[in-house]
């Protein structure tokens, strides 16, 4: 049986207290491999040989050695390019096309963006006259915050943990990183990375377990951890906040959402409804920026439910090695039953179910798996818990609208804002619209169209702070000013 241990100070170790529990494939509720759970000691070792590398070889290293190691770390992570797709796909069971196209080479990219921005980040500087006629400087320097725990999710886990822990080690931190206690494989193979190219000691490390009374809890209330950067979902966040409040330690969140794509009358109509596709099933509905709410100008209201429900029973689940699997299962059964219960509520809130709705029908060998169907809804209220909870899983409602204003209105009224989407051709209105909405990101005639440079991150609910480019450095560093005067 594959065992699945914590890395500390560059070693990996089981856990002292000998618990351990089961990583499962979701694609049939198989036993992947055990998984040693980190305690209080582990935790503490982890927190304590970071801090020491913060002092060590690490330390000592000028920004150009440590973007050399970082792109190093790129370049084993693509060479190593089909273990980490195994091991996420069986800790996912995501389509092998997604993880071979976004999760794997996001890996490797999320080093490689901090590494090219960091060599050209400048600080401020301002000249002065003293009160004596004599001359004064300040400029800013940014140093390391120091040791960074990196609570991460299940639903794209190399990317999203790469996507923190590069910045940070790009800035000279070092890491302590909490994958989730459903996808653990991809981070220890990381660790395995790190040894390769000769990473130092300490800087990278990885505790596994799970939230309260476990290894997430006891990292972010661990007194050593000088920042906590965390993406998943919202209430997790507010119990990250209030650990982090104990010590006046900062927070980077990325949470929750329930995002809406527009669909306006005058749209490249093939073009919004393929990438609608995309944003409500990829990864099984499984992305924060993935959309729960279509709003669709009522003119071409039926035509684009009937364009829809078309592509979702085009959705083949299947396993993920399959060329025309189109949709994996979600990633457990827990989540599994949470997705269908608010499948039963829309039903019991009067919705039309326009497909899905429930599980499909899977071969014998796959029955176990964590399947539910695409589903698509019309006819609910905007009140209506599956028009306002994040479900996370490949469902929508479709709205009709007569007016920009009242889209605009129904669009802002919900307590996440994260990303939006808006389908038209005139780009006038689109830009109007994309000013107005209340959410960190909002995409036009588009959806995860990513550029590693720009801000990322939700407003209102969906968190705080932005991530990506020259922006990670305000959460990654401390700002310091000098003042000499001369
Ligand atoms: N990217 C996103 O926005 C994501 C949203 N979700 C949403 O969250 C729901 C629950 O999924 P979970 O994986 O349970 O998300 P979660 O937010 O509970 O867990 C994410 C990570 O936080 C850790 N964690 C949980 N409680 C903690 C605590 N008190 N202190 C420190 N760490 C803690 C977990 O072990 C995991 O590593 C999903 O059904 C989905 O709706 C889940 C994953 C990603
Ligand atoms: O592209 C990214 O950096 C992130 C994408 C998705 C998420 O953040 C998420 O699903 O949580």
């Amino acid at each position: 049986m594959k065992e699945f241990l914590n890395f500390i100070n560059g070693e990996f170790v089981k856990s002292a207290s000998g618990k351990t529990f089961e990583d499962r494939n979701p694609v049939d509720h198989s036993v992947i491999g055990l998984v040693h759970e980190a305690g209080k000691p582990e935790v503490d070792a982890a927190v304590a040989a970071a801090k020491a590398a913060l002092k060590g070889d690490w330390g000592r290293l000028s920004v150009v050695e440590r973007c050399k190691l970082l792109d190093a770390l790129a370049l084993e992570i693509n060479r190593r390019f089909d273990d980490f797709l195994q091991a996420e796909i069986a800790d996912t069971g995501k389509p092998h096309a997604l993880a071979s196209h976004v999760d794997i080479p996001r890996g490797a990219a999320n080093f490689q963006v901090f590494t090219d921005t960091i060599k050209s980040m400048s600080t401020e500087s301002f000249q002065m006259r003293t009160p004596d006629g004599k001359n004064a400087l300040s400029y800013g320097v940014r140093v390391p915050r120091g040791v960074i725990a990196v609570i991460c999710p299940w639903n794209l886990p190399l990317l999203l943990m790469t996507w923190k822990v590069g910045p940070a080690l790009a800035c000279g931190n070092t890491v302590v990183v909490k994958p989730s206690e459903e996808t653990p494989a991809t981070a220890t193979l990381l660790g395995e990375v790190m040894n390769t190219v000769g990473m130092p000691k300490g800087v990278y490390n990885v505790v596994h377990g799970f939230g309260p009374n476990s290894a997430g809890e006891f990292l972010t209330t661990h007194p050593d951890v000088n920042g906590i950067t965390f993406t998943g979902e919202t209430r997790t966040g507010t119990a990250i906040m209030k650990a982090a409040a104990d010590g006046i330690r900062p927070v980077s969140l990325e949470l929750g959402g329930k995002n809406a794509a527009i669909v306006f009358a005058d749209c490249d109509f093939q073009v919004a409804v393929d990438t609608v596709t995309r944003s409500c099933f990829e990864n099984a509905g499984q992305v924060c920026l993935g959309t729960e709410r279509v709003y669709v100008e009522r003119p071409i209201f039926d035509k684009f439910v009937a364009a829809l429900k078309a592509k979702a029973e085009t959705m083949k689940p299947g396993l993920p090695f399959d060329k025309d699997t189109k949709i994996g299962p979600v990633i457990s059964k827990e989540h599994q039953e949470k997705v269908l219960s608010y499948y039963d509520k829309a039903r019991e809130e009067g919705a039309t179910v326009v497909t899905g709705g429930g599980v499909p029908a899977m071969p014998d060998a796959l029955k176990d798996g964590c399947w539910v169907q695409p589903t698509i809804w019309t006819g609910l209220p905007e009140t209506a818990a599956v028009v306002t909870e994040e479900i996370f899983g490949p469902c929508c409602h479709i709205s009709p609208f007569d007016a920009e204003d009242e889209v605009l209105a129904k669009v802002n009224a919900n307590r996440y804002g994260l990303a939006t989407s808006i389908y038209t051709q005139d780009i006038g209105r689109a830009n109007r619209m994309a000013q107005q909405i209340e959410v960190g990101l909002c995409w036009i005639n588009s959806w995860f169209l990513r550029d590693l440079r720009t801000p990322f991150g939700g407003s209102k609910q969906s968190g705080i702070g932005r991530e990506g480019g020259v922006h990670s450095f305000e959460f990654y560093t401390e700002l310091r000013n000098v003042m000499v005067k001369f």
